[in-house]
């Protein structure tokens, strides 16, 4: 019904039209005026191109920060926009606050079109698509949800320690089956074989050409898009077929750990796992409607890709700092024995008696982080912060490595000391987590329960049972480890030799009766 009021009411809202899209022109002027963010001098076309290097980027960003005073700095890469943050008060203001116009992800049309990751969450833009895919992870890796995994966890670190028993020299490769065991379980509910299982090896091949391909300008495609059309056969085109060669690893990761599970549901086999849940959970009507069966097919990939890796580099960081603090690993032992008094395997009821122990592992996180720059976003619109003009399109990246050694918050960053986390024997709240090590805001790693616990509970299993000693060569000379990393998207310590004896004669009756137990269940 039409009020009296009508036509005021009218020029009223052309007026308040009018008045905002003044206001919107106004602000794009201002904006237009505004300087981009500090950072070094820029060469015509190429911009900073030439000053970017191709490894261990995270180091220079946060070198020109410092230069530059600034947590926010602006780079050109022949034509690309690029926004670096280097401080948590950045990412919160834009990651956190600004959400909307700060979680989407750049084109990666090697990976994503020709390689054929378009399913994975990690890579999708920001939309619908995602966010279903995201809700159907957080269903089954929320807090609450996650404990349910610890079971598992537990069980495949005992198996674990009576591996080191065994092989101690292999430790990366043990952790490595360890990691790929659990996620196997989790996602699909498939016991994989002790060594070489297809799984295992197809899923670790598929995961190394995502890393490769998930680098930014690793391939020349994802610079000139345009590249994607020329044919196979033409000059230069060889990422076509190493695309093709590659697509094969993608296609084979959906389909046969998807169709395992499946065809133990079909015999009543099937054990509880992400899968098997989320397929029963299709046909209850109390759930949610939307979640269809290629979600489901396509999120479980997605537990394995976002989580093997990352996992076990992280425990390959925590080996090292061990070798690099002798005392931290004293410390620690010496909490654990006083709980256990070395008369049982430490579990998750322990973990409230043991805080060395969970400051470690933040230590462990935060120290040599496995994703220094998380991955990078697409900001949507035009942007205006600390008076500097953000363009849309701008890769914006979170320098998680310079946030976590930002020595205002953590004082001598580079040196690894459980202790700046605790308080009068207690974790100090005060101290901020280390959070940037699992990303920002909405794309923020929902897998990090999880991962956090799965770590947790090996870290302290195996100081419960082990001594991690520098390794001796034939001459009696101590090895140096490097303390070195790979560059890469995830970042991996260089390959190392070190010493894992058991502690004790009962410590191996401890791991023996542990796996032999579990066998039998
Ligand atoms: C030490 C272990 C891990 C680390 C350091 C880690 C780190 C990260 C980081 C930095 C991101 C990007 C966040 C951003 O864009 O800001 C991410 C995303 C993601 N992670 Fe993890 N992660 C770990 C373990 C896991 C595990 C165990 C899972 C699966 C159970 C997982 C699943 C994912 C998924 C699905 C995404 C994509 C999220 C999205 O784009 O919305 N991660 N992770």
């Amino acid at each position: 019904m039409l009020s009296m009021d009508t036509p005021r009411t009218v020029v009223l809202c052309t007026f308040f039209i009018i008045l905002t899209t003044l206001y919107a022109v106004h602000l794009r002027a201002r904006r237009h005026k505004l300087p981009l963010p500090p950072g070094p001098p820029k060469l015509p076309l190429v911009g900073n191109l030439f000053d970017v290097p191709s490894t261990f980027q995270w180091k220079s960003y946060a070198r020109w920060s410092k230069q530059y005073d600034s947590d926010i700095i602006h780079l050109d890469l022949a034509g690309t926009s690029v926004i670096v943050l280097s401080s948590f008060e950045a990412t919160d203001a834009l990651f956190e606050k600004r959400s909307s116009l700060y979680s989407d992800r750049g084109d990666f049309p090697m990976l994503t079109e020709l390689m054929g990751w378009d399913f994975d969450i990690a890579m999708m833009k920001y939309g619908e698509e995602w966010r279903t895919h995201r809700r159907l992870f957080n269903s089954a890796f929320n807090v609450k949800a996650a404990r349910k995994y610890e079971p598992a966890e537990l069980v495949r670190t005992h198996a674990l320690l009576a591996r080191l028993l065994h092989s101690p020299e292999d430790f990366m490769h043990h952790l490595r089956q360890m990691a790929g065991e659990l996620i196997m379980a989790v996602a699909y509910g498939i016991d994989v074989l002790p060594s070489d299982d297809p799984y295992v090896t197809l899923a670790h091949e598929a995961g190394r050409a995502f890393s490769t391909g998930a680098v930014p300008g690793a391939y020349l495609v994802d610079t000139f898009p345009i590249l994607k059309h020329i044919p196979r056969w033409f000059p230069g085109a060889g990422f076509k077929l190493q695309a093709e060669e590659l697509s094969k690893l993608s296609r084979g990761m959906l389909e046969l750990p998807f169709a395992e599970t499946k065809r133990q549901m079909d015999s009543g086999i099937a054990p509880p796992s992400f899968t098997a849940d989320s397929l029963q959970a299709l046909s209850d009507p109390d759930k949610e409607p939307y979640y269809q069966e290629h979600h489901v097919k396509q999120t479980a990939v997605t537990v394995y890709i976002g989580g093997a890796d990352t996992t076990v580099f992280a425990l390959g960081t925590f080996v090292l700092a061990m070798l690099a603090c002798p005392e931290v690993q004293k410390k620690a032992q010496a909490e654990i024995d006083s709980l256990t008094g070395g008369r049982y395997l430490p579990s998750f009821e322990d973990e409230a008696s043991l805080p060395y122990i969970s400051a470690l592992v933040k230590e462990v996180m935060r120290w040599e982080n496995v994703t220094p720059l998380a991955i990078p976003r697409l900001l949507a619109n035009d942007d205006e912060y600390r008076g500097y003009r953000l363009p849309a399109g701008s890769i914006v990246i979170g320098n998680a490595w310079a946030i976590l050694h930002d020595e205002r918050v953590y004082p001598d960053p580079h040196t690894f000391k459980p202790e700046r986390f605790l308080l009068d024997g207690k974790l100090n709240p005060a101290v901020r987590n280390p959070e940037p090590a699992f990303g920002f805001g909405r794309r923020l790693c929902p897998g990090r329960h999880m991962a956090l616990s799965s770590i947790w509970i090996t870290v302290v299993s195996i100081l419960a049972t082990f001594d991690i000693n520098k390794a001796v060569d034939e001459q009696g000379i101590v090895i140096e480890p490097s303390y070195e990393y790979l560059s890469g998207l995830v970042s991996a310590p260089v390959p190392f030799k070190c010493s894992i004896t058991p502690r004790s004669q009962e410590t191996i009756a401890l791991i023996q009766r542990a796996a032999e137990g579990e066998q039998q269940l």
